[in-house]
């Protein structure tokens, strides 16, 4: 899964007890299946410091100075805590960003490509922003007029993911390269979407544990646009940060609750089945080999009528301890729920609208979707209201098989309903990590 946990970042110079365990997300023993398989592309802070030996660098030069001016010279350098150091690979299997552990900071960007633009602008688009990706995420300065706003961190476990969304092959003349998996979603009876904040030509998923060099990329990747694209809309989100809690945990949400338990975990079996395309023989376009799609949701929260809810009731809806996250039939937050069990009143224990319960995948024909969101907050309304929420993103290797019947179901009666609004929407296509001296969605645009 893209683990819901973020680590306890070990102090500076802290010695490297944490070593795998410390790469990104890997969470605590507690939750021994997760921490099995590292998240895809992290590189840790002991492979840094192996990294730094072998090549002549500091930790803080393969950390953040290449590039810059003003590094700390070897014998001097101040290691940087975890957080900075750690360093996700650009040139991987999938692409950066889907498997990642949550990150402390995203940003969501589409963009439509200018008018005149074809496909020619959008490979060389793709072929600049892939190298400013690359760069960044080695911790290493904009190839091209650095703004150093990110000067002085490391690489913060930043990721840039990009994709093409239903528009953007008509208008690059590739129509016949478009998956069907990307024909536009249903119209959901429970949608308020603002069409101006849904869609786009181009998709990017900036995520990082720095606020600065996320924005630092933002700003990169929207600089590189130049002519080509012009941004349609754009999103920020945060998580909690690497090391506020005194152990890793799965990731609670701006409604109190613990949310990313029951995501599927990359040890699963099916787990590649569910969320990536097949390299291969998939019956769709062969460039989305190893790609997966993304479904992004700005869901606002209703927090003042959230909040009024008894803790009783805000259980109910979800079906789950707000505290734990355990399944209110009791144990612990991995515990399996029992569906059928009934109270003294001789009501189901788990409310048969309770989110949880619906959402399973046993429940949905065994559609299953990795969530990966970031929340919101872009301030408060005129009335008072909190401009806040869930940016819903999630995974899979077919999204008729993944959120549209689990979304489906939502629509006809969830508990939890009643306290968000979907606000717009997005489904775009992820192509396969792109291989060294390649650039994302080059099989599409030079294919
Ligand atoms: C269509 C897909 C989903 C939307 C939209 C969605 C919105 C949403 N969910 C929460 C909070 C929780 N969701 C939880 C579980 C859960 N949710 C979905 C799907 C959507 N959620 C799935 C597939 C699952 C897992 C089901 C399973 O495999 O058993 C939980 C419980 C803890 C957990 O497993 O993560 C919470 C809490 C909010 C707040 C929200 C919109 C704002
Ligand atoms: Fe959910």
């Amino acid at each position: 899964m893209a683990d819901q946990s973020t680590p306890k970042a070990p102090a500076p110079g802290a010695g490297l007890a944490a070593s795998a365990e410390g790469a990104p997300g890997v969470p605590s023993p507690k939750r021994a299946p997760h921490r099995e398989t590292p998240p895809e592309g992290a590189l840790s802070r002991r492979r840094l410091l192996g990294t730094a030996g072998a090549t002549g660098l500091t930790l803080g030069a393969v950390g953040g100075a290449a590039g810059y001016a003003a590094a700390p010279s070897a014998d001097k350098a101040t290691p940087l805590s975890s957080v900075g150091a750690d360093q996700v690979r650009f040139h991987v299997k999938h692409q950066p960003g889907i498997t990642t552990a949550l990150q402390a900071r995203g940003h969501l960007v589409a963009f439509d490509l200018a008018a005149g633009a074809g496909r020619k602008e959008a490979a060389a688009l793709l072929r600049r922003w892939s190298e400013t990706a690359r760069r960044l995420m080695a911790g290493e300065a904009s190839a091209q007029d650095d703004t150093d706003v990110a000067r002085d961190a490391g690489p913060s476990s930043l990721t840039v993911t990009f994709g093409f969304g239903y528009s953007f092959f008509a208008r690059t003349g590739l129509e016949k390269q478009r998956p069907d998996a990307l024909d536009p979603l249903p119209d959901f009876s429970s949608d308020h979407l603002d069409k101006a904040r849904s869609d786009g030509d181009l998709w990017v998923q900036i995520g990082a544990n720095d606020a600065l060099v996320a924005f630092h990329a933002l700003r990169a990747i929207q600089k590189d646009a130049g002519s080509a694209a012009r941004v349609r809309w754009q999103m920020n989100g945060f998580n909690r940060s690497p090391g506020a809690t005194a152990q890793p945990m799965t990731a609670r949400n701006l409604m109190g609750q613990i949310d990313g338990t029951r995501n599927p975990k990359p040890a699963d079996k099916d787990f590649d089945q569910r969320i990536f395309v097949p390299a291969s023989g998939s019956g769709g376009p062969e460039w989305m080999g190893n790609g997966s799609y993304a479904v992004v949701r700005r869901i606002r929260m209703l927090l003042d009528d959230w909040e009024k809810l008894a803790l009783k009731d805000q259980e109910d809806v979800i079906g789950r301890k707000k505290s734990t996250g355990a399944p209110l039939t009791g144990g612990s937050e991995t515990t399996e729920p029992d569906l059928e069990k009934t109270g003294s009143d001789g009501r189901l224990v788990i409310p048969v609208n309770a989110h949880a319960r619906i959402t399973r995948p046993d429940q949905n024909g065994g559609a299953a979707m990795l969530r990966r969101p970031f929340s919101f907050h872009d301030g408060i309304d005129a009335d008072g209201v909190p401009d806040a929420g869930l940016l819903f993103v999630c995974w899979q290797a077919d999204p008729l098989r993944g959120f549209v019947p689990v979304q489906r179901k939502l629509d006809r009666g969830d508990a939890l309903s009643k306290f968000i609004r979907h606000e717009s929407s997005g489904l775009f296509a992820v192509p396969g990590g792109a291989a060294e001296g390649e650039y994302v969605g080059q099989r599409l645009l030079e294919g």
